[in-house]
């Protein structure tokens, strides 16, 4: 095999095998080109093949005589912030999501948002009107569209829910330990004092004098004094802060009384704003309370009737149920949140970390973004800077390698929106620098995703590919991807260097917006794969994220059909920024 050349990092030799030991039947043909080595793996006669290229030869920055590579790609302008900052390695891995709300939903607030390095923005449609969800969904898009920011929509279901629509007040307000409340359906004209209104009709069916009433898992507590007809009065038994759509849960001898069972996950409400979603072209879908695989299945084949764009789906882990088939889950959808808010509604606060420890790694295990959801900086909604402990709940979330960390109240009411941003972006960079540093070597190993042949050469490319990027030392990855699929098995591995995923579909690059490390880029591709590696490169060079001497590892999924083999190539290549 050719040594490298030019490439300022320790030799090391290159082999197809992957970072689980297992290697591919090789067979070393005399270079091909002008002093390339050239590793094939041909298996049975298949449409696809495997090419690894060394390649001595530099990829020149003299400009291309077409139009300037600048204008072919579109790079998100906080990540080039962020690049011409601290370079390459200062690049944030982990992604971040900023739930939207009256906080900070002008479309000056927003741009700051997306300049201090919102990937997503996540609409709750529990609360506000769609007409107030619909000119936020547009501001963002106005901002990708007019100010080159690339950040995607998400929208999260309501599901089915018990929880207050008034409590006697604009904002919050305070119940006092002994007080008593009256929890109602009743339909009144204005507020009550003492009186909670609550959104479901039957939501103290089955409810019994003595059961304990937990309001937003905790906030507050009442004991069920009397029932009268279907309304509950309660005595405040723990007092605290009743917020606005605060949710309401009951509990008898230690022991939740489960209100959604019998009720669908997705209710005739999430219907009407899953379409409303659909024609405002939302990215992501959440799906609120999931029981099982069946509830992302519906909805998926919902969309693929409805939307010619893919969008993705993501499942909540916040109930009991949704643990109990979490694996089956996670396979049906497209990306998980742990939803640690509501999940600490049913389970106790002391086994949360270990549940996020748990899904976080199955998602890895198979190949799914996951964000970390809920209470990350909850005391910044209220102050400028967050607890130790809150540093450290994120910097445990970073240090896990979740793909992305979310914002509730934070942004979406708080007083200090784009400061928390700043402190989940910093925190992460830290975190991810020293894992670099020190832990990167020791992340589990990866079990085999799939056992079709053309699925699982993708995904031995992608562990090799991750493993001589590692080893090399080099600067960056490069995917082309059509559909991300690459781009997301490179993600997995979570290499050392960066992922840049260039792609010609503008929807994949906004699903490639939640994967950990890799840094979607816009643009048009070419049928001649060497002329789409020399434009990135001149492309990456010109706003300086690339430099001379660097070495970037190339990866490609993209069919680049050859007339006389009508043969799928898919390659990795080391190639060097040149003069
Ligand atoms: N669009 C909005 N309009 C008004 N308030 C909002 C909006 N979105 C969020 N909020 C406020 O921010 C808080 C946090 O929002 P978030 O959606 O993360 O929490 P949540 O309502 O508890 O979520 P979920 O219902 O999915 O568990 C909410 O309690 C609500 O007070
Ligand atoms: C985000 C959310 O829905 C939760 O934590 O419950």
């Amino acid at each position: 095999m050719a040594a490298l050349t030019g490439c300022h990092f320790p030799r090391r030799q290159i082999s197809p095998g992957n970072s689980n030991g297992r290697s591919l039947t090789t067979v070393v043909r005399p270079g091909v080109g002008h002093g390339r080595s050239v590793v094939s793996v041909r298996r049975r006669p298949v449409r696809s093949s495997l090419q690894l290229d060394v390649e001595k030869s530099t990829v020149p920055l003299a400009p291309s005589d077409r139009s300037p590579s600048e204008e072919r790609f579109g790079f998100d302008a906080a990540s080039e912030a962020e690049l011409k900052g601290k370079g390459l390695t200062g690049l944030r891995r982990t992604k971040l999501v900023c739930t939207i709300g009256p906080a900070c939903c002008s479309p000056e607030q927003l741009e700051r948002l997306a300049a201090g390095g919102m990937n997503v923005a996540r609409l709750n449609m529990c609360h506000n009107s769609r007409e107030w969800h619909r000119s936020v969904i547009r501001a963002v898009k106005k901002l990708n569209r007019e100010k080159r920011f690339c950040v995607s929509v998400m929208i999260d279901t309501e599901g089915s829910q018990v929880h207050m629509v008034d409590h006697g007040a604009a904002s919050s307000i305070k119940a006092e330990e002994g007080s008593m409340w009256l929890f109602t359906t009743q339909n009144f004209e204005g507020t009550r004092p003492f009186t909670v209104k609550a959104n479901h009709e039957g939501f103290s069916e089955g409810i019994m004098v003595g059961d304990e009433l937990v309001v937003e898992g905790g906030m507050a507590s009442f004991e069920v004094v009397e029932r009268i007809e279907d309304d509950l009065r309660c005595r405040c038994t723990d007092s605290g802060l009743l917020l606005p759509h605060a949710k309401l849960s009951f509990w008898r001898a230690g022991k939740l009384v489960d209100r959604s069972v019998g009720l669908p996950t997705l209710s005739s409400k999430d219907w009407v704003d899953i379409d409303f979603g659909i024609s405002e072209g939302v990215d992501f879908i959440a799906v609120s309370y999931a029981k099982n695989s069946e509830d992302i299945k519906a909805l998926k084949t919902h969309l693929s009737t409805r939307s010619a764009e893919s969008i993705r789906v993501l499942a909540k882990i916040e109930r009991l149920e949704s643990l109990e088939n979490l694996e089956e889950i996670v396979e049906a959808s497209d990306g998980i949140m742990v939803a640690r808010g509501d999940l600490g509604v049913q389970i106790p606060l002391d086994q949360i970390p270990a549940i996020q420890k748990q899904v976080t790694s199955i998602c890895r295990q198979l190949n799914k973004p996951v964000i970390i959801a809920s209470q990350l900086l909850e005391s910044m909604i209220e102050y400028p800077t967050p607890t130790r402990a809150e540093v450290a709940d994120v910097s445990e979330a970073v240090r896990q390698q979740a793909d992305a960390l979310m914002l509730s109240g934070e942004s979406a009411v708080g007083l200090y929106a784009e400061k928390a941003l700043s402190v989940l972006s910093t925190a992460s960079l830290c975190i991810e620098a020293w894992a670099r540093e020190d832990g990167l070597r020791n992340l589990p190993p990866l079990p085999r995703l799939t056992s079709y042949l053309s699925d699982s050469i993708a995904e031995e490319i992608c562990n090799s590919a991750v493993e001589m990027g590692n080893n090399l030392g080099v600067a960056a990855i490069f995917v082309f991807t059509k559909h991300g699929h690459m781009a997301a098995l490179l993600s997995r591995n979570r290499p050392g260097p960066p992922i840049f995923a260039f792609t010609d579909d503008a929807n994949t690059g906004m699903g490639l917006n939640l994967h950990w490390g890799v840094t979607p880029i816009v643009g048009n591709l070419f049928e001649d794969m060497e002329r789409n590696v020399k434009e990135s490169i001149r492309f990456m060079a010109a706003i300086a994220a690339v430099k001379l001497g660097d070495v970037v590892l190339v990866v490609s999924d993209l069919s680049s059909v050859s007339p006389a083999t009508s043969a799928f190539t898919q390659s990795i290549q080391v190639r060097t920024v040149g003069q």
